[in-house]
């Protein structure tokens, strides 16, 4: 079955790659396809030179569950970010060079740059595959324009089990989407950066 695979992402490297914290949130339905797609993610992002330590992975228990778990670790990186700032204003003082800020988490403390959210839903005999995948898919939409946080859609839709494998990278000429999906996050992450800061990409076609 012919695939048609994701375009090549660009080949200048961006910039802010080692600097990005990206998320990645994933269901547990089909967890070898879910495995696989996972590995993919991060492949790309390391190849892109996304620090490892900057990855968060969390995981919930099926598709329904991603919109709601994405929109929710937005916030709590967010969250994280504002009380580190606060720790290191109230904790740090230029009378008191002995003061040094309460928190020692090494965890980074700042707000997604992109999410990756990765779900497989392989349709059974009953429609119930058709309302998860259109509320999930809207879903993740919503998030990603409600949060101003790029949201990459990581899930697949498969009428078969072997689609999603042949989308999972399992098995002869199978592709792996986990590793566009990876790619997709670095550049919007980036790109969205440098919008942010009233930038435009440098590459002009
Ligand atoms: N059938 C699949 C599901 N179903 C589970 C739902 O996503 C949800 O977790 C449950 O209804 C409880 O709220 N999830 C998948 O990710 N993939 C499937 O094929
Ligand atoms: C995507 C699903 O929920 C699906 O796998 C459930 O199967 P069924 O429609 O046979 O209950």
């Amino acid at each position: 079955m012919p695939q048609v695979h994701a375009p090549a992402a660009p080949t200048a490297p961006f910039p802010h790659a080692a600097s990005l914290r990206i998320g990645i949130v994933h269901a547990r339905w089909n967890g070898a396809c879910i495995d696989a797609l996972v590995e993919g993610s991060l492949k790309a992002l390391t190849a892109a030179g996304v620090q490892r330590d900057n990855i968060v992975v969390e995981s919930v228990p099926g598709s329904w569950e991603l919109p709601h778990a994405t929109a929710r670790m937005i916030a709590a990186a967010q969250t994280q970010a504002s009380s580190a700032a606060t720790d290191l204003m109230s904790a740090t003082s230029l009378l008191d060079p002995s003061s040094t800020p309460s928190s020692t988490s090494s965890a980074p403390s700042a707000p997604f740059d992109a999410v990756i959210s990765i779900g497989v839903l392989i349709k059974g005999s009953t429609m119930h595959f058709e309302y998860i995948s259109d509320a999930c898919v809207h879903g993740l939409m919503r998030v990603g324009l409600d949060s101003n946080t790029p949201v990459i859609l990581g899930v697949l839709t498969a009428l078969t089990q072997e689609q999603a494998e042949q989308r999972s990278g399992i098995g002869k000429d199978a592709h792996n989407h986990g590793e566009d999906w990876g790619s997709a996050a670095v550049e919007m992450a980036s790109k969205t950066k440098d919008w942010a800061a009233g930038k435009f990409s440098a590459q002009q076609k």
